[in-house]
């Protein structure tokens, strides 16, 4: 059994638990109520017209526990303090797992977070039931997770057009230039290439450049996992990346806030910029 076909049937008992408590009426209830989503496809930088995208490389700052491929990152007592320093140093988006056997995230955490911070969240798990979609939208996320490996061409349509008629937007995963085709297919706004692969955890990071240009230019287009520094960061934003996707970088740094401001700096500059 591959390492996501592991994760998902955890994800599918714990998903379950949470269903006996509150139910599918009561989940969409709650969706409903919830204070509207922010525009995390505008806040990535992205654009109808390509020509009028902003020249940024945006970071998606994650806070992250542990994970399957490297166990335990960091001890963060306060996940809401560290998303603080996120938000100060100028991420554009927080990321926050979720899934709690293997990366140790929790929906507690995803709310301390919310309350904390006042820019796009996105809820990092794997979803594979629209359960999940509205209960992100009742925590008060804006963006989803919706893995291509992870789920079939009607789950992926079905999932993404919920998830923006709840007013979210989607972080589309990839890993292949046969998972992107799939993932423009069905409309995808915003691609992630996973340099991770998902199935055996190697990290590839040329795999992103390989796989960008495959990507159209209204999509916003994420680099995600493998950044250890400064290089990293310029490599993707050279190869065409919006923003990039970090999270073992940032827990382990002593200043995140330094960190992050330092990565979108970097990135920034090495962004090829627009003629004219
Ligand atoms: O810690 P890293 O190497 O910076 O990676 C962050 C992020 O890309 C990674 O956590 C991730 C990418 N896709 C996922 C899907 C599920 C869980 C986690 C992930």
């Amino acid at each position: 059994m591959s390492v996501l076909t592991e994760i998902i049937a955890g994800v599918r008992i714990d998903l379950d638990a949470r269903r006996s408590i509150l139910g599918q009426a009561e989940i969409e209830a709650a969706a409903a109520a919830a204070v509207p989503a922010l525009d995390a496809y505008a806040a990535l930088g992205g654009h109808t017209d390509p020509a009028q995208r902003d020249h940024t490389l945006h970071v998606i700052s994650e806070v992250k526990r542990k994970s399957p491929s490297k166990g335990a990152l960091a001890e963060i007592g306060r996940p809401e303090d560290l998303a603080v320093a996120y938000e100060a140093g100028g991420a554009s988006v927080i990321s926050v797992l979720t899934e709690e056997r293997r990366f140790g995230g929790s929906l507690a955490d995803f709310d301390a977070v919310r309350a904390a911070v006042k820019i796009p969240l996105l809820r990092k798990d794997f979803t594979v039931e629209e359960y999940q979609i509205y209960e992100a939208r009742a925590h008060g996320a804006d963006l989803v997770l919706l893995i291509v490996a992870a789920l079939d061409d009607a789950q992926l349509r079905g999932f993404l057009d919920l998830t923006h008629a709840l007013g979210m937007n989607a972080l589309v995963e990839t890993h292949t230039a046969e998972e992107i085709a799939r993932a423009v297919a069905v409309g995808a706004k915003i691609i992630g290439v996973n340099v991770r692969n998902l199935k055996t955890l190697d990290v590839d990071r040329g795999n992103f450049a390989r796989l960008a240009s495959g990507i159209p230019s209204d999509v916003v287009i994420i680099a995600e996992s493998g950044v250890r520094g400064v290089a990293d960061v310029e490599h993707y934003a050279q190869h065409g990346a919006d923003a990039i996707l970090v999270g073992e970088a940032l827990v382990k740094d002593n200043d995140p806030r330094t960190a992050v401001k330092n990565f979108g700096a970097a990135g920034t500059a090495a962004k090829p910029q627009r003629a004219g």
